[in-house]
């Protein structure tokens, strides 16, 4: 069956239908990860947006169970140059094109990629609507000019769990999958904001030794400072940081009273709560080969990413200094509290997918956790 893709900008792209089919839209962005479509697929921070994948063939390692990022499938659409529908992966247990129509996703196929992403880094990433219904270009283009821009978009709300709840789960192992790991022997008390968290972080967070309760967006910062936690953190999560004033202002009640540590939405809320001021940036950096460094030990890393929003550092004056920095476009890949124990990536270290290289930081978290208990001691 035919599908278009049309941009706001009124570039067309015609291929195939796989995945569900119907009309959707969404902000198109690129990802530019080689192995991994499945954590991309389940990451909740790309709810509004439709994903082309810039590696060529996508769908021949399948889906299985035990690689989902989150509940389910947020982004509205996906858009591949080939897709492949015969797995082969011995832990594939279904299709691609099975998974994306049971959760709804309108899939795009057999179309020139490169040229769509080429279009989107010169011209920034725009709105685009997929359709198997719809293949007149005016109209579609019409459609897609009248969406509303990614920024100003509270997107986190909606993504968010309803209560609070106990993570136990450890990091996969081949061979025995994801242990349960008994919260009494952690050692440090964690209260993790869900604004679209992926699964790997948290399972980082208790492999680091951090018994996990994680809370709702919207959470009352009283309320969890109630719990006597020894670190808050602050979780990836979709849309524009801006809007989420309230977010803002609880975030502001733990500065001075816990550590904390954020990811990526989580960071640019941090940097927000300091005082500072966040910028959208023309295309983003959606990927799981993007270099970084770190500016304490000037070591490179290879981090995975997912962000088209970053952080102003000018704008954060003498109260954070820059951390991380990407190497690629120079743009803020991290903050750091001149004074207290406080900061934040743009980056992924829990990967999923990509390199662990960064994973040092929920080590680094501890390290400040540890600290304060002692000074408390
Ligand atoms: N992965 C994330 O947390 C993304 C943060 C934010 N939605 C952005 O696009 O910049």
């Amino acid at each position: 069956m035919k599908a278009i893709l049309a941009l706001a900008d009124g570039r067309i792209f015609e291929g195939k239908s796989f995945g569900a089919g119907g009309e959707v839209t969404g902000e198109v962005v690129f990802n530019t990860a080689m192995t991994g479509y499945q954590e991309v697929l389940t990451d909740p921070s790309y709810k509004g947006q439709m994903v082309t994948m810039t590696y060529t063939q996508i769908g021949n390692t399948g889906i299985n169970p035990e690689d989902i990022e989150s509940r389910g499938l947020f982004l509205s659409g996906f858009i591949v140059r080939e897709y492949l529908d015969f797995p082969s992966n011995f832990r594939s247990t279904m299709t691609l094109d099975a998974y994306l129509k049971e959760n709804g996703v309108v899939g795009i196929h057999g179309l020139d990629t490169r040229a769509l992403t080429r279009h989107l880094r010169d011209k920034g990433a725009q709105n685009g609507i997929i359709s198997t219904v719809d293949f007149d270009h005016a109209s579609l283009v019409a459609k897609a000019k009248a969406l509303h821009s990614m920024a100003g978009l509270d997107l986190a709300s909606g993504v968010s769990c309803d209560k609070p709840y106990h993570w136990t789960e450890g990091a996969w192992k081949l061979g025995e999958g994801y242990p349960q790991i008994d919260p009494a022997t952690m050692k440090y008390k964690v209260v993790a904001y869900d604004f679209g968290i992926k699964y790997n972080i948290l399972r980082c967070l208790v492999d680091a030794g951090c018994d996990v309760t994680v809370v709702p967006a919207t959470f009352p910062a009283e309320e969890a400072l109630a719990m006597n936690p020894d670190g808050i953190f602050l979780s990836n999560g979709p849309g524009d940081p801006e809007p989420l004033v309230a977010v803002q202002q609880e975030i502001r009640k733990f500065i001075g009273k816990k550590p904390i540590f954020g990811i990526c939405l989580g960071h640019q809320l941090l940097g927000l709560a300091l005082g500072g001021k966040t910028v959208k940036l023309p295309f983003g950096n959606h990927g799981s080969n993007l270099p970084v460094m770190d500016m304490s030990t000037r070591t490179v890393e290879i981090t995975s990413q997912n962000h088209g929003f970053a952080v102003d550092l000018e704008s954060l004056g003498d109260v954070a200094c820059l951390g991380h920095e990407n190497l690629n476009d120079q743009t803020v890949e991290g903050i750091r509290h001149c004074s207290l124990p406080i900061f934040s990536v743009q980056h992924h270290p829990e990967a999923s997918p990509g390199p662990h290289d960064s994973q040092y930081l929920f080590g680094r978290f501890v390290e400040l956790m540890e600290k304060e208990k002692q000074v408390q001691a």
